[in-house]
């Protein structure tokens, strides 16, 4: 079945990942990283999880998962290493309404998480549909070499001029014309040898000389 792509803001967010193995680890780390707050269930946690227990980034429950753990979550990760415990955590969270991610069942998941790349704002995700996260690995590896944290910085620099452009093109026909002729590899190179007010001022200059007029 098709996917749908979502991207989400979890900041504030409750999310409870069963289970404190290295699978989880990956997990909680990227909803840490997305400003959810995380409940950790598991009588046991890598070192790495201890830490982030310790240093108060999220809140453990140091046992094994019970029914009536999950209520209030809105996604739960099902990531122990017990299929029988994951399914059963699966079945009451999605009876409580959370959306669930069963790391053993890809079937009984409603969702997946992608391979992704983070520059700055700029978002890369890959899914394979849960049919091989090796390949999603891989893919990443690939994409990540071709865009580097430059990309990155020339989204920040667009944005930025996007609210001025729009005061001086009037229309979303003219918008769209100016920004497609202006992503400009020439900028990006500049970027890449960290040269950000050079880079700045070509599409400031592009954006100057533009207008109905023109
Ligand atoms: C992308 C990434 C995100 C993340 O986890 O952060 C992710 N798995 C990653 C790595 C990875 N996972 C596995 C390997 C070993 C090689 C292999 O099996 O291919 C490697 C590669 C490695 O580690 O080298 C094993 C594995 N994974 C799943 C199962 C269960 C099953 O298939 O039945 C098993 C078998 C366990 C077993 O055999 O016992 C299931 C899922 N893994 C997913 C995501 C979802 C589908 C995403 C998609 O659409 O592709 C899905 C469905 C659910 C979910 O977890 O959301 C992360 C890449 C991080 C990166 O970018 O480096
Ligand atoms: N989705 C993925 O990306 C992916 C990747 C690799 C493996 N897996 C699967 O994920 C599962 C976990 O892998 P792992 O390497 O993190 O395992 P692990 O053995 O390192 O960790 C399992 C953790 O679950 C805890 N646990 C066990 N029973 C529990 C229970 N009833 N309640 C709460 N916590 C409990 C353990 O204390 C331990 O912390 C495996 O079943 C594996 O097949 C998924």
């Amino acid at each position: 079945m098709e996917l749908y792509p979502v991207n989400l803001k979890l900041a504030g967010r409750r999310c409870a990942v069963i289970g404190g193995g290295a699978v989880a680890e990956r997990k909680v780390k990227s909803l840490i990283t997305a400003g959810a707050q995380v409940t950790v269930f598991s009588p046991v946690l890598t070192p790495g999880l201890s830490q982030l227990q310790e240093n108060g980034r999220l809140a453990w429950v140091a046992r094994v998962y019970q029914a009536g753990d999950l209520h209030n979550f809105f996604l739960v990760f099902c990531a122990t290493n017990e299929p029988a415990a994951n399914r059963q955590a699966a079945k009451d969270a999605q009876a409580a309404g959370a959306l669930v991610n069963v790391a053993d069942a890809p079937e009984l998941s409603d969702f997946y998480v992608p391979a992704h790349i983070v520059r700055g704002d700029l978002l890369l995700t890959i899914s394979t549909g849960g049919g091989s996260p090796a390949l999603a690995r891989r893919l990443r590896e690939e994409i990540a070499a071709r865009y580097g944290p430059e990309y990155g910085h020339y989204l920040a620099l667009i944005a930025k001029l996007r609210p001025e452009l729009k005061g001086r093109l009037a229309t979303t026909k003219e918008r769209e014309k100016f920004w497609r002729e202006t992503i400009d590899l020439e900028a990006l190179d500049l970027l890449k040898q960290g040269k950000f007010n050079e880079a700045e001022e070509r599409i400031r200059h592009a954006a100057c000389c533009t207008g109905p007029e023109s």
